[in-house]
């Protein structure tokens, strides 16, 4: 190690160890209040003040904890410290602390009751002084140098206060003249006296006087730090025989390490705190610690002669009891101090009593001074509070900073997040469209397919039941034209024998009729003839009955006068009567001939001959009362006989033409159906071989339709089979395609989360379902704020506030 840098200042190196619970402190169940945080090098103390929680964190250059084993600490912090020693510089150890927090273990251990182990191995309780000799030696022997160790041991006050030198030779080096270098390291190693105040160290009476002896080095020793800390002019060394030893140790050129021991019982809570603000304050103390310089043998002889002979007489003198004996140069030096502290003295007493009158002027100064500052403490106070309330306030402002800060930092995730989910979802809905669109086209081709399969297949039963019909009417027909046949024939063959009969009877009437016809003639020409001869009678006997009426009334008139001559008239009227009435049945008797035989030819003669009849009987009733209205009564029954035979002479004239040329038109027409019969039986029987021919070259059109119909149905099967086969063709291209899609939506197109550095952790891969899609939602400002609040705890820094001067076990006890 160079000069220029072992000379660099070096802070005293401070390590912290919490002991274990004690059995008392196990079984009074004491609350633990010291946390040690060995990665972090950090203690934790935990206070309740005001009925609050508050943790007061110290960090240290190393921490070791309950668990820590002296090996531990040893290998760690005490390793490095005696290779130094080795190495020719000055250290110190100690081990500072409440009673019973271990220093005593720490230092020596618990090697007196335990049994070293194999090959002198020390016991695992061992603590840092023998191991510290036992590396020393180990080392120097490993060396084969030659070497002295010298080792004090020191008791001050009758508490511990151990003090080991090491003291090393080694021959190795020379100079060029082959003189040997000594190289020197010495190592101080001190266990105090427990660092507590007086009435709990367990000091009574007699030990009084020595512990205040004790606390008054301890005392000292807190002095001295603070004066180093804090830079004042005038370090206290002298004010104790600890601070005096350790002089070097503190400020000085020597490398110290102090090892603060604490309890984490809450019955040392006080004492803990103060141990831990005393070590803490002890970090910032300065060293220069620089390498021995090496001493030429013969120098360190001369010097370690001159020593003895010194010590020698000292020892002569004390023996002696007749005084001190000092050497004679140390006299006269020490008279000269002593003439220069009397002048000295002298001065000072006068400065003094300036001083003196300066300090009644400076303690009203100082008493005005008081009040101000009393005044001015007041406004300090007052002001620290409002400085308080100020920095709690800023404190709670910043908190709220930092929770936004973290809420907005969770918002951006959260909005990256949205973001890429927004991507994700829209990747996902155009998959899920495209996806659709393309099942919709599928489903809707499946669907025209199948409709055309469906098409297709009514096709083929409609053409098989149009076979069937097709069948059934050619078997019908061929049924129908049988009968039709049959039926046709059999017609024929009834017309014609119909048409033959018909022209038979129809001759045989004719002939009937035309005999009928000439009889009637004959019987009308006969009729005729009678009632002419009839009508001649009457016509003669009407006018014999005018002549006779003429000359009876003649004679009337000229036998009126006679009785006889009207007899003879009635006799005449009589005979008249009769032959009327005979002829009058004749007539009754020609008319009722005349009308049956008339009856079916005509009523009207009937109703000429009834007419004629009636007259005749109205004729005849009338004659017998009215005479004169005979002649006129024959008048008009010839004239109604006349027009009465007229008539029947026309009608029996227009008759015989009717039915004449009813007969020629019967004759006519029977002929004309005769031929017309025969022409409808040509036509017919002509029909029906052309109709036989129709439904022949029908049923042939229908078999050639029924092939055609074949060959069109295996065609139609044939191209659905095609077209099946493309329809699958097609859809397993689809689905090849949509597979396609599928996986180049998943592996490409769909956005993984990319850890930017602030998401902590990188989300799986998946298709977003709902609760994952849920989950990228950014949390509530609650849930946000609860998670940063639960990671961040808000650390109020309203504790009482520390006071400037560090508390010191020692200061309690003035
Ligand atoms: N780290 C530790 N591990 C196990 N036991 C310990 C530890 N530290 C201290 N002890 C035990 O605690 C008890 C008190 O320890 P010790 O006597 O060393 O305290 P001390 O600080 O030296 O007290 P005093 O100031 O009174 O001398 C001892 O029985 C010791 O074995």
């Amino acid at each position: 190690m160079s000069r220029e840098k072992s000379e660099k200042a070096v802070n005293v190196q401070v390590l912290l160890r919490c002991r274990p619970f004690n059995e008392d402190e196990l079984r009074n169940n004491a609350p633990q209040v010291v946390t040690c945080n060995e990665y972090q090098r950090e203690v934790a103390v935990s206070q309740s003040i005001a009925g609050k929680q508050i943790d007061r964190v110290f960090t240290f250059d190393k921490v070791f904890g309950p668990s820590a084993q002296q090996k531990d600490l040893y290998d760690q912090a005490v390793i490095p410290i005696v290779n130094e020693v080795l190495d020719g510089f000055n250290c110190t150890i100690f081990a500072y602390g409440q009673t019973g927090t271990g220093k005593t273990y720490t230092m020596e251990g618990e090697c007196k009751r335990a049994k070293s182990g194999p090959n002198g191995q020390l016991p695992p309780d061992a603590g840092v002084i023998p191991r510290a000799v036992k590396q020393i030696f180990d080392t120097l022997e490993s060396q084969n140098a030659e070497y002295s160790v010298k080792v004090t041991f020191l008791e001050l006050y009758n508490e511990k206060s151990l003090i080991l030198l090491g003291h090393e030779e080694i021959s190795k080096e020379a100079t060029p003249e082959g003189e040997e270098l000594i190289k020197c390291g010495k190592l101080n190693l001190v266990d105090l006296a427990g660092s507590e105040n007086i009435s709990r160290s367990g000091a009574r009476e007699g030990r009084a006087r020595e512990a205040g002896e004790i606390n008054k080095s301890l005392l000292t020793l807190g002095r001295v730090i603070t004066a180093l800390v804090e830079h004042l002019g005038h370090i206290p060394y002298r004010d104790s025989k600890l601070t005096r030893l350790l002089r070097d140790s503190l400020g000085g050129r020597t490398k110290t390490c102090i090892i603060a021991t604490v309890s984490p019982s809450i019955h040392c809570l006080d004492e803990t705190l103060s141990t831990l603000d005393y070590a803490h304050r002890a970090k910032n103390i300065k060293n220069r610690p620089e390498v021995n310089q090496k001493l030429m043998k013969s120098t360190l002889i001369k010097d370690l002669y001159s020593e003895i002979d010194r010590m020698k007489a000292e020892v002569y003198a004390a023996r002696e009891k007749n005084g001190v004996y000092i050497p004679k140069e140390r006299y006269y030096q020490e008279e000269s101090e002593r003439k220069a502290m009397a002048d000295q003295i002298e001065n000072n007493q006068k400065q003094f009593e300036e001083l003196q009158v300066k300090l009644d002027a400076q303690i009203q100064l100082s008493s005005d001074l008081g009040i101000k500052l009393n005044n001015t403490e007041k406004n300090l106070d007052q002001t620290c509070k409002l400085l308080a309330t100020a920095k709690e306030d800023i404190k709670a402002y910043q908190y709220t900073l930092t929770e936004k800060d973290f809420i907005i930092a969770e918002q951006k995730k959260a909005a990256r997040e949205d973001r890429l989910s927004a991507v994700n979802r829209s990747v996902v809905n155009d998959f899920q469209a495209d996806l659709a669109e393309k099942i919709g086209s599928l489903s809707s081709i499946i669907v025209a397919s199948m409709a055309r399969q469906n098409e297709q297949l009514q096709c083929v039963e409609k053409l098989c039941h149009s076979c069937l019909e097709v069948h059934n009417k050619i078997e019908a027909m061929r049924n129908m034209v049988h009968l039709n046949k049959a039926g046709i024939k059999a017609s024929v063959e009834d017309m014609s024998s119909m048409v033959s009969s018909n022209f038979s009877s129809l001759g045989q009437k004719f002939h009937d009729s035309q005999e009928h016809t000439s009889e009637l003639s004959k019987f009308i020409i006969e009729l005729l003839d009678k009632i002419e001869e009839e009508t001649h009678k009457l016509d003669c006997h009407a006018a014999r009955a005018h002549e006779a009426q003429t000359t009876s009334i003649a004679d009337f008139q000229k036998a009126y006068e006679v009785d006889v001559r009207l007899v003879g008239l009635r006799d005449a009227s009589i005979e008249n009567m009769a032959f009327l009435d005979e002829h009058k049945s004749i007539m009754e008797c020609a008319t009722s001939d005349a009308k049956r035989k008339w009856q079916a030819f005509s009523a009207q003669a009937e109703n000429y001959s009834k007419d004629g009849a009636d007259f005749s009987t109205a004729k005849h009733c009338r004659m017998e009362l009215l005479l004169q209205q005979c002649v006129k009564t024959v008048d008009g029954a010839s004239k109604h006989w006349k027009k009465t035979h007229e008539s029947i002479n026309e009608m029996s004239s227009e008759h015989v033409t009717a039915v004449e040329a009813i007969v020629r038109n019967a004759v006519e027409s029977s002929e004309q159906h005769y031929l017309e019969v025969g022409s409808s039986g040509t036509e017919a029987m002509e029909n029906a071989v052309k109709n036989s021919d129709d439904i022949r070259r029908h049923i042939d059109r229908l078999t050639e339709h029924e092939t055609e119909a074949a060959s069109g149905i295996i065609a139609n099967v044939k191209t659905h089979l095609g077209t099946l086969k493309d329809l699958e063709d097609d859809h397993a291209g689809r689905t090849t395609d949509i597979v396609r899609h599928t996986q180049n939506t998943f592996q490409n197109t769909y956005m993984d989360d990319e850890p930017s550095g602030d998401t902590p952790t990188r989300s799986e891969t998946d298709v977003p379902s709902k609760g994952t899609i849920e989950s990228l939602r950014s949390q509530p400002m609650e849930a946000l704020l609860e998670e940063f609040r639960e990671n961040n705890p808000y650390e109020s820094s309203k504790e009482p506030k520390p006071s400037l001067i560090p508390r010191s076990p020692l200061i309690q006890l003035n």
